[in-house]
């Protein structure tokens, strides 16, 4: 098996803010080089506090955050010359055009004349370099953000929900940018979301975080082949408690939902023994199937794993 270097690690990443709660415990972040790690988690799980502490934007004593085998907390400047990052939007100034913006932060960040062209080129913008940006839909303002974050050439790329808010358009495009900048341009990219569906359309690792936990870490293959073990059926029945009772018996029950029973199960082909067992139970079966495959199912699969 090809083992590629972790370009960012974190060694038993806790985090809490003054006063508060922890909101990180223990995380064990580990993005490989050539990757698009989707690091997916519900609201206030705790991604856009990592993503902080990986750009070195919160304060943190940890000494255990690498990025590309150095410490953030000794190399900070070194790290983020390798790394662009789109987690608080840069103030793009409205009234100028595409080009002139990048123009300012090229000039501030001291970048080759050259890069905003090519920028623009690799974000799709060339065409709209001339339009001011007021005139921009959210989703090219977007992209413009992406290749403000581009514009020092970084090898690795950190963004915080970046199609958050865009519609099924925009969402596809920066879906396309983002492979593109990965399969052409050879960067490293680690993108936060609440969608699984988003997730598993671009990444190549994923990580998930509950609760400031680290619940799962791998491929995402691995994350399929997790999903395809640990099946959850749904199963209408026309007499609830007695189906869970029947079920819980043999299977994991979820809580209910609405007038179905969710049963956590090791092999989709269980299903003919459920349904036999409430028959036999005295329980009418109207609908049995896989349950859909929102965040919320995988967190219960991964725990009951
Ligand atoms: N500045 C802060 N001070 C105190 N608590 C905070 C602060 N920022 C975030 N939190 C808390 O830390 C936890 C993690 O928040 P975080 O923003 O990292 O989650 P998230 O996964 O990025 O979710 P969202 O998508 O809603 O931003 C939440 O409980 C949040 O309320």
């Amino acid at each position: 098996m090809e083992i590629k270097q972790a370009v960012i690690e974190t060694d038993h990443l806790s985090y809490c803010f003054r006063g508060g709660e922890k909101v990180l415990d223990d995380i064990n972040l580990s993005v490989p080089a050539g990757s698009i790690y989707g690091f997916l988690g519900p609201n206030g799980a705790g991604k856009t506090t990592t993503l902080r502490l990986l750009l070195g934007l919160l304060r943190c004593e940890n000494p255990g955050i690498r990025l590309f085998g150095h410490q953030l907390h000794t190399s900070r400047i070194e790290i983020m010359r390798r790394t662009g990052s789109l987690i608080e939007q840069p103030s793009l100034y409205l009234h100028l055009t595409g080009q002139e913006n990048l123009e300012v932060f090229r000039r501030a960040y001291d970048c080759p004349k050259s890069r905003a062209e090519k920028v623009l080129s690799i974000t799709g913008l060339s065409n709209a370099a001339h339009k001011k940006v007021k005139a921009y839909s959210l989703g090219m303002k977007q992209r413009l953000s992406i290749a403000v974050a581009l514009l020092h050439d970084p090898e690795l790329l950190i963004m915080d929900e970046p199609t958050n808010g865009l519609d099924p358009n925009g969402i596809i495009e920066i879906r396309e940018l983002i492979r593109d900048l990965s399969q052409n341009q050879g960067k490293t990219v680690l993108v936060s979301s609440h969608l699984l569906t988003e997730v598993e359309k671009l990444a190549t690792h994923v990580g998930i975080i509950h609760q400031g936990r680290l619940l799962f870490q791998g491929t995402l293959a691995g994350l399929q082949n997790l999903q395809r073990q640990q099946s959850l059926l749904e199963i209408e029945v026309d007499k609830l408690t007695r189906a869970e009772q029947i079920l819980s018996t043999h299977f994991q029950v979820l809580p209910k939902h609405g007038f179905a029973v969710q049963v956590v199960c090791p092999d989709a082909d269980q299903a003919a023994l459920i349904n036999y067992m409430l028959v036999s139970g005295g329980v009418r079966v109207s609908r049995l199937g896989v349950a859909g495959n929102d965040l919320e199912k995988l967190f219960l699969q991964i725990i009951s794993a």
